[in-house]
């Protein structure tokens, strides 16, 4: 049989495809961008057939139909790796369940058993002339889950790029149980417009990078915004070594800053694990032979990016204390996000020789009543969970500043940290710092 044959054998529709799902089963989906929206909507629809079936997922772009479908949970219980806008609120909502973990080691949860799939369901690529199919938007750690699971659903998009990658990067024909076919747009996240503190944040980071340089950003308004400000400069020859590849990346790429070429690791290609963005970046990306997907196993290893020499690692936090702990995944016990790869990417950059991370906010946050709070804390006591722990606390950007931790005393910190504070906030966070024994009464501001 020709993979052509085998791929009309296997093709029925997407109802028909999720009959292989029985009650109890974990099931996971492809993530973010990819998510598997009609095979989604299949298994939705079988809410009152099933029990005790687990959907897990990370950073849902669309809304999820076996968590819209099944708001009692009857059938469905959905488990997230990491939380989006949409996730947040069925967390919020009490359905939906995060998982914690770092990226680095999410694939080894799979690979040791702690994480089973009985099916997984994934979006890939057209097939090619060979019968492969390539992961396209998410590599992540789909090779480790495609080898738990027992049973694997395609659903082919022709929305899906083609991506290039080092390994793990597609699966043939002959490893699947059913495939599907969807017309679906894929699920998009452009990144908002920088708002006057990003831009403010962005000029404050703008300084410490130079030419040569390799860039892990995020997604998000402030990488938006440094992005531009990159654009604009005469920065020049800098490399991609990032977790996510979002639209700030592409603004860099189109105004030919960005080479490879000082690379020490995989010279010449630009490296990505998972991409999260607009529909011209997806364009950007297909058949695109000067990026490469890889997985996060290898993409977010601190050993790896330890030999990328001159890194810069730039990521987003909630809010921080004034012992240098951070939180970037909860507020209280609200949970927001998640760890995802920001403990990895400050250890790796910390590792690299010429390596810097930062990790930035705005000075204050204006909660939904309006009312303005400090992001810095005196100390964490509502609940919110560390992400990065004092003891790895990098260079903290706010628009007042950079305040670099590493080696600092605790008076040293209480007064680097309270420098970057907004104004309106640092007479109390010094009377604070003095009642907690950490303010030295020599200390400037
Ligand atoms: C994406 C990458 O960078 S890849 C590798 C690194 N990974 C990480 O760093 C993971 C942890 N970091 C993150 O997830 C993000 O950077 C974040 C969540 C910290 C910031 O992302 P942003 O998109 O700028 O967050 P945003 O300002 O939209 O806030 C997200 C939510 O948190 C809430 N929030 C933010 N700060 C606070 C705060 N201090 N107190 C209470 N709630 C807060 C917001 O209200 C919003 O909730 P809503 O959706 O109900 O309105
Ligand atoms: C999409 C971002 C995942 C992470 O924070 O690591």
């Amino acid at each position: 049989m020709n993979v052509y044959e085998e791929y009309k054998k296997k093709l029925v529709s997407a109802e028909e495809a999720v009959k292989i799902v029985k009650s109890g089963d974990w099931v996971d989906y492809s993530q973010t961008c990819s998510f598997p929206e009609d095979l989604d909507a299949a298994l939705a629809a079988r809410r009152d057939e099933l029990e005790d079936v687990n959907v897990r997922n990370a950073i849902s772009m669309k809304p999820v139909q076996v968590v819209e479908q099944d708001p009692d949970q009857k059938a469905f219980t959905y488990n997230l790796w990491h939380c989006s806008g949409i996730d947040r609120k069925y967390v919020d909502q009490g359905r939906a369940f995060y998982s914690p973990m770092l990226f680095r080691n999410c694939g080894s949860y799979y690979t040791r058993g702690y994480a089973p799939v009985n099916v997984a369901m994934i979006t890939v690529a057209p097939m090619d002339k060979n019968g492969y199919f390539s992961y396209g938007l998410t590599n992540c750690c789909m090779q480790e889950m495609l080898d738990a699971a027992d049973h694997i659903i395609l659903e082919v998009n022709p929305n899906m790029p083609f991506v290039f990658g080092m390994e793990c990067d597609h699966i043939h024909i002959s490893e699947v149980d059913y495939v599907v076919e969807s017309t679906k747009p894929l699920g998009i996240a452009p990144g908002g417009a920088p708002s006057e503190i990003d831009k403010k944040i962005a000029g404050n980071i703008f300084p410490y990078l130079y030419d040569g340089i390799t860039l892990q950003i995020g997604i998000g308004g402030m990488p938006n915004a440094l992005g531009g400000l990159i654009a604009d400069s005469d920065l020049k020859d800098l490399g991609m070594h990032t977790e996510l590849m979002s639209d700030g990346y592409l603004k860099l790429y189109q105004a030919g800053k960005i080479t490879n070429k000082k690379k020490l690791l995989n010279r010449g290609k630009g490296v990505f694990s998972i991409c999260n963005g607009s529909t011209d970046l997806y364009e950007f990306l297909d058949h695109n032979i000067d990026i490469m997907s890889a997985p996060m196993r290898y993409v977010n290893n601190p050993e790896t990016i330890r030999q990328l020499d001159h890194f810069v690692s730039i990521n987003g936090c909630v809010s921080m204390d004034l012992y240098g702990q951070v939180c970037s995944e909860t507020s209280g016990t609200r949970h927001i996000s998640g760890t995802g790869g920001q403990l990895d990417f400050v250890t790796g950059a910390y590792a690299a020789e010429h390596g810097q991370a930062f990790l930035a906010m705005s000075s204050t946050f204006k909660d939904k009543q309006g009312e303005v709070h400090s992001r810095i804390l005196p100390k964490f006591t509502a609940g919110d969970v560390i992400t990065t722990p004092r003891t790895q606390a990098p260079r903290m950007v706010t628009e007042y500043g950079v305040a670099q931790l590493s080696g600092l005393a605790t008076w040293q910190r209480a007064e680097a940290i309270i420098s970057i504070a907004h104004p309106d906030f640092r007479d109390e966070l010094i009377k604070a710092a003095e009642e907690q024994k950490i303010w030295r009464r020599s200390n400037k501001r």
